[in-house]
């Protein structure tokens, strides 16, 4: 079984990744994140009944992922739509949002209309980034979220729980779907959903040693592999 990854040694991963040490920029590990996110969507839920994807897009790099999921998603022929009410005015991020207009996919921040009108959610709105307490408009987002019946799909960490030690009370989220992204947070002990997914297949080797990851094997070339399913 893979190691957790807590809240404090994530975030010096990420740094560590976008380091001298390593040499990534954050719109490589982003693109392959995202798209590990969409191709595991993909082995789940069959584009011909889950078609509509209601893509919940935060104001961080937990966002940005699902910018990235929802243009490949659309390439795969889904029709994601975007709750995006937080927008970063850096370049890299109205890069991401111009990609997505460029594949038809179009904002829809009337929440009500856009949870009415899925068949599929995607939680991008925090990872492992999260403090709490939440802030608004996230706090209304969440609370519909923890009402609906329709699945979710929570990447790298179900918004609003605690990244170390998981739900804080029961009106939290429950995803039927949990794509850890490098590494399952510790709070991914605490899912009950069907399809746990680790992706963001790009931790070199000699990165995972020094973290103590015993990350499993990725299927050939394949993006995701699938952790556990009840
Ligand atoms: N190393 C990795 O594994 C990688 C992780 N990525 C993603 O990056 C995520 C972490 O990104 P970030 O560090 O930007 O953090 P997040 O995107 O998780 O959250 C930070 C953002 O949320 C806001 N925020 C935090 N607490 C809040 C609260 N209580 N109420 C309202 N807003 C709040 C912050 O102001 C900030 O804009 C990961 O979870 C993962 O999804 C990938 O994009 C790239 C590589
Ligand atoms: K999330």
């Amino acid at each position: 079984m893979v190691k957790f990854l807590k809240q404090s040694l994530a975030s010096q991963l990420d740094v560590d990744l976008m380091s001298e040490k390593c040499g990534f920029a954050l719109e490589q590990l982003m693109e392959l994140a995202g798209f590990s996110v969409a191709q595991s969507i993909s082995k789940v839920y069959p584009k011909k009944s889950n078609s509509r994807v209601y893509v919940l897009t935060g104001p961080g790099n937990n966002g940005g992922d699902g910018l990235v999921a929802a243009r490949h998603l659309s390439h795969f022929g889904y029709k994601p739509k975007l709750y995006y009410p937080k927008q970063p005015k850096n370049e890299h991020y109205q890069r991401l949002l111009k990609q997505c207009f460029q594949c038809d996919i179009e904002l829809e921040p009337d929440l009500d209309k856009g949870l009415d009108q899925c068949d599929l959610i995607v939680d991008a709105l925090f990872g492992f980034g999260f403090k709490p307490p939440i802030r608004e408009p996230f706090g209304n987002a969440l609370k519909a979220l923890g009402n609906t019946k329709i699945p979710i799909v929570s990447v790298d960490v179900p918004s609003g729980w605690d990244v170390d030690n998981g739900k804080v009370d029961d009106s939290c989220i429950n995803p039927e779907m949990l794509v850890s992204l490098s590494a399952p947070k510790p709070c991914a002990k605490f899912f009950e959903g069907k399809y746990h997914f680790l992706g963001g297949r790009f931790i070199p080797r000699f990165l995972a040693k020094e973290y103590d990851l015993d990350l499993p094997e990725y299927p050939g070339s394949e993006q995701c592999v699938l952790l556990s399913k009840i």
